[in-house]
């Protein structure tokens, strides 16, 4: 459902963001995309939505090229990608249902999104995606009297209500606490999966990257050095990404964070260590 070709980004000061990616998605294919800071992770989400102008190569998303559509026909491609983004980028005076409405803005005629008059189908619907996602209860609060998961769960409902196609992820859980991080990405990836959807998911923490998704895309200076299955992760991939480190502590590592993430119920605990050790037993 999404083909990349051979894709550049040159910022004006002159980083070269993006140096050849390639890179192929299939319908309700999610892969993380993991990597140094600076490796190109964001670029390549923005470049696919056109958040980012990319410099050269191709963006073909369900057979149309992304990079030459006209503004009305972008718009059109918009609605089929929910983005969700580190920050949450939502309306802070509004409620949660406006900035969950505010999903389906790219669909409504100039007149009503101007006077945000949107369908009952539409509000039925922010309704039962609100109850999906445990937000039931917070409806009518303003989106800046939630915590910062809750906000996060508008974020990703916001996107949902666009019945997108394909979900481009930035960051979902750098501002979150450990275990409130794994619930996002455990909804993210449920509701890709009951959805169909192609995810491409941004992500700093490997350990979760690994845990919820079945291929790990790692960048490094621009261009994708590892493409393969959470298990193909070890010492030596994690070089060739992040460069020289003692990964031989990446298992213990992970044993220490289970042990810090309280909370959690033993089952899940143990139901995760179970994970970890088939990921690393090679
Ligand atoms: N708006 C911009 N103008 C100029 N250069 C930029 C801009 N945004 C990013 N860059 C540069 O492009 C390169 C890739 O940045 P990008 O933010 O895509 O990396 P990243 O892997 O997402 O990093 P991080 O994990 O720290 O967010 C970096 O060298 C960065 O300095």
């Amino acid at each position: 459902m999404l083909k990349i070709n051979n894709l550049h980004k040159e910022y004006s000061g002159g980083d070269l963001a993006l140096q050849g990616i390639n890179l192929e998605l299939k319908k309700g294919e999610i892969a993380a995309v993991i990597g140094p800071s600076g490796a190109g992770k964001s670029t390549l989400i923005r470049c696919i939505n056109r958040l980012v102008e990319s410099t050269a190569g191709e963006i073909i998303l369900q057979n149309q090229d992304i990079n030459h559509l006209n503004k009305k026909e972008l718009k059109n491609a918009r609605r089929k990608m929910g983005m969700i983004f580190q920050e949450y980028a939502l309306v802070e005076r509004l409620t949660v249902m406006e900035n969950v409405l505010s999903g389906r803005l790219g669909y409504l005629s100039f007149w009503r999104a101007w006077l945000r008059k949107f369908p009952q189908k539409d509000i039925n619907q922010a309704y039962q995606i609100l109850d999906r996602l445990g937000l039931k209860d917070h409806i009518y609060k303003r989106s800046d009297h939630l915590s910062g998961g809750q906000r996060q769960r508008v974020g990703i409902a916001r996107a949902l209500m666009q019945n997108p196609d394909l979900l481009l992820v930035d960051e979902p859980t750098a501002s979150l606490d450990p275990k409130t991080a794994r619930q996002i990405m455990r909804l993210i990836t449920e509701m890709a999966r009951e959805r169909e959807l192609a995810a491409l998911i941004n992500i700093h923490d490997v350990l979760l990257a690994r845990e919820y998704v079945s291929r790990i895309i790692g960048m490094k200076k621009g261009k994708i050095v590892f493409d393969g299955s959470p298990a193909d992760l070890n010492k030596d991939t994690l070089t060739t990404i992040y460069g020289e480190e003692d990964w031989n502590n990446f298992k213990d590592k992970d044993q220490e964070n289970l042990a810090s993430e309280g909370g959690n119920d033993l089952a899940d605990r143990e139901q995760r260590k179970l994970q970890l050790a088939a990921s690393t037993s090679n």
